[in-house]
């Protein structure tokens, strides 16, 4: 009898392995390794200039890499090749901290644009699809609205619906109440919250530590572009490891 197994229990949903990056000679990330398993929620951690956002932007091929390999549900991340590139795109959604939506268009047609454009739907279903998404972040009624008449909160909450509508397998989330003030940024981590809580994959770079221990599975802390310390929030938050982590845990 020949033993089956099943690949995707055994394949970790991102697998990163001796990620390197150079900005010239400025080596940005020295040698990652991180699995992120499906349904994982992990928050990054760290301090400014220790290469949280750049990691993040190899994960979604933003930024070329030099050393290593990145397999994003089973398939390694080409950066030369175009077409592997569309489907990473479509399996790895990304959300910044300016929420980029296109002001000439409703807050509908954000939503809906892209999986008209690159998984070519229907219009009559992409709105559909989008109405479903913009429902799920509390936004049903701002349908038609233009992006400018909707507070930071709510543009982020579209930017969430609109990186939703590709139906990725993994959500990357940059510091996504950065620039947001400070009474918007509730509303906009109850939806990241919720997401968590209904099973998606997320990968978090913040800055909000009682975010990070509420929602992490696990808490990666990153120094000096390397992964220095991770572990579940409740130990890597309570019970640091390193000098490092200690000093950036007690600095906030
Ligand atoms: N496009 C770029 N060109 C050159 N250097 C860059 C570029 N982007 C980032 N860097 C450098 O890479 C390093 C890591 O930056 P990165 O933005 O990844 O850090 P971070 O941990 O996300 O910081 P922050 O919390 O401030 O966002 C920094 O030294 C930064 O100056």
């Amino acid at each position: 009898m020949t033993l089956q197994t099943n690949p995707s229990k055994t394949i970790p949903l991102v697998d990163i392995r001796g990620l390197r990056k150079r900005y010239g000679t400025n080596e940005v990330l020295k040698g990652i390794d991180l699995q992120i398993e499906r349904r994982e929620v992990v928050c990054i951690i760290g301090k400014s200039g220790s290469g949280k956002s750049t990691l993040l932007r190899c994960i979604n091929g933003l930024e070329e890499f030099q050393e290593g390999v990145l397999t994003v549900h089973g398939q390694a991340l080409k950066i030369n090749d175009p077409h592997a590139m569309r489907e990473l795109r479509q399996n790895v959604g990304m959300i910044f901290q300016s929420f980029n939506l296109f002001p000439h268009l409703t807050v509908g047609q954000n939503v809906m644009l892209a999986p008209m454009l690159v998984k070519a739907l229907p219009k009559a279903e992409a709105r559909r699809r989008a109405e479903q998404l913009l429902a799920r972040v509390g936004l049903a009624e701002k349908f038609d609205h233009r992006p400018e008449q909707l507070s930071g909160g709510q543009q982020q909450r579209v930017a969430i619906a609109r990186a939703l509508a590709m139906d990725p397998e993994v959500l990357l989330c940059d510091e996504v109440t950065s620039a947001l003030d400070p009474e918007l940024v509730g509303e906009v981590l109850q939806v990241v919250e919720d997401l968590a809580e209904q099973g998606m994959t997320l990968m978090l770079v913040t800055h909000e530590m009682n975010f990070a221990r509420k929602v992490s599975d696990r808490v990666v802390f990153m120094h000096q572009g390397k992964v220095h310390e991770m572990g579940p929030p409740e130990a890597l938050f309570s019970r640091p490891k390193t000098p490092e982590l200690q000093q950036f845990l007690s600095a906030l």
